[in-house]
């Protein structure tokens, strides 16, 4: 029974920016706390990161703004669109906003910005290079996916296709990602540079970046924290971000709150701030998770955490032979969004299409299915705010605008699909989740690797 136990390879799946490296994290925190705490303190080049970026991408909109109420910019220059609607798509926005976006600034959206708008501007222009910094230390995890940069030809809706609508050659596209994409972590090269282990098994040497000042970094973040929060509390400048439909990160705005905490020379990241931490998956990554608890302490789990986009999920497929269970993430609250790498595309549609591939699998058959439909924080908050599900899901009707009802529907939408597609008769596991909620999570997680554990061992013949 201990072999078996052993055993078990757990996939985590779903779209980009679906909670699934989040899920990891909570693994760790939950059943190896103790080597959890031992790399806690490596993310925080990552949030610095993350609330650097928030800060100098409400610059950039703020410079754009300022610059047309002078008349000074030209059409190329003023591509922000005039209506309030969201941006197509992806965290940070004025990738998506310059890439998807045309328009020309009207009068009326003209703004009082002052002149002590522009002081602010000066006081937080070195933020510019410690963005650079930090992104060059942490690599290409820090740079979104968007439109402009996805190569068509590595793009697949699910991991079972081999093209993407007939634009590229299959098997040179395959190849390639094959090789590019197969066992690479995103963020093992910093980690090693900052003397942390990685607890993985599939790790390729690399070389510290020379000459990057992260104690400059943190000294220079420090020296801003009151701009940061005078940026961030002005109330034209929410207004401009709301009006331009500006979508910073899911956790700018949980940043934002903690900056006296964060903007410090002292700064050491909480749980919750590393469980906010987005830093994008490359390829897929293997976690040896070593149980530290007395009734499974030394048992291990192989997770594979994988990147989410369209560009990735080519490389899932060769870890599908031998998974004994399969996590699903489902962003719940997306069903206004577009995929970053695809405007086109639906976020919830597209979660839907990945999981129908999913569950009608043959290869996947003897697999475990459970679905996390994440986000459900986020969703209570989106439907508050007056957004109209009804708007986005055609089939929705008259059912009550209320976050527990759109979770009940989609829960139903999910199940259905299982049951109708599967090659053999499974169940269904559900849960609904907000991933940044360790405690609940830590508690679902336990729930879920019992029950993976159980059918393990029922399949093996042992229980
Ligand atoms: N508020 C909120 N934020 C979440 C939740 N789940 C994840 N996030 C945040 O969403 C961002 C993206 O999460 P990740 O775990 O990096 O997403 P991923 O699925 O690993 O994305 P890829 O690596 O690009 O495939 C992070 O900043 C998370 O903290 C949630 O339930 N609620
Ligand atoms: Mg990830």
């Amino acid at each position: 029974m201990k072999k078996k136990r052993s055993d078990i390879k757990l996939l985590l799946l779903g779209q980009s920016e679906s909670g699934k490296s989040t899920t990891l994290k909570n693994f760790q925190l939950t059943f190896a706390p103790k080597a959890w705490r031992e790399e806690r303190t490596s993310w925080r080049a990552v949030i610095q990161f993350n609330l650097v970026r928030s800060v100098n991408t409400i610059l950039d909109v703020l410079s754009k703004e300022m610059l047309s109420a002078l008349g000074g910019g030209s059409t190329a220059h003023l591509n922000i669109a005039q209506s309030s609607s969201r941006p197509p798509s992806g965290s940070w926005s004025m990738d998506a906003l310059d890439a998807n976006l045309d328009g020309n600034f009207s009068s009326d959206d003209e703004q009082e910005f002052t002149s002590s708008h522009s002081l602010l501007k000066l006081r937080l222009a070195p933020l510019r290079s410690v963005e650079c910094d930090l992104k060059t230390f942490l690599g290409a995890g820090s740079t979104e996916v968007t439109a402009s940069t996805s190569d068509i030809s590595q793009m697949v809706a699910t991991p079972f296709d081999i093209d993407y609508r007939g634009s590229a050659p299959p098997s040179a596209s395959l190849t390639r990602r094959r090789t590019n994409e197969f066992a690479v972590r995103s963020h093992a090269a910093w980690k090693r540079s900052l003397g942390m282990h990685t607890g993985s098994s599939k790790t390729r040497p690399s070389s510290p970046k020379a000459g990057l000042d992260l104690d400059g970094a943190t000294e220079v973040i420090a020296g801003c924290k009151d701009d940061i929060k005078m940026l961030w509390h002005d109330p034209l400048i929410q207004e401009l971000l709301k009006r331009r439909g500006v979508k910073l990160g899911d956790s700018a705005a949980y940043y934002f709150h903690h900056v006296d905490r964060i903007a410090n020379r002292k700064y050491e990241p909480s749980d919750d701030d590393v469980l906010r931490a987005r830093l994008r998956t490359l390829g897929v990554q293997e976690h040896k998770l070593v149980f530290e608890h007395s009734a499974d302490a030394g048992s291990t789990w192989c997770i594979y955490d994988v990147g989410g986009s369209r560009t990735s999920r080519a490389a899932w497929l060769p870890f599908f032979d031998d998974a004994h269970a399969i996590l699903f993430l489902a962003p719940i609250n997306c069903f206004d969004e577009q995929l970053a790498e695809d405007p086109r595309v639906n976020r919830l549609q597209d979660s839907m299409i990945l999981w129908k591939s999913i569950v009608s699998s043959k290869l996947l058959t003897g697999c475990s299915i459970v679905l996390f439909l994440n986000k459900y924080d986020l969703l209570v908050k989106k439907l508050q705010s007056g957004v109209q599900a009804r708007d986005f899901v055609t089939n929705y009707g008259d059912r009550e605008n209320d976050a527990a009802v759109f979770a009940k529907y989609m829960r139903g939408k999910f199940k259905t699909l299982l049951k109708d597609l599967s090659p053999k008769p499974r169940p269904f596991y559900g849960f609904l989740t907000s991933v940044i909620d360790q405690q609940n999570t830590g508690l679902t997680l336990s729930y879920l690797r019992d029950g993976i554990l159980r059918e393990h061992l029922k399949k093996a013949e042992i229980v």
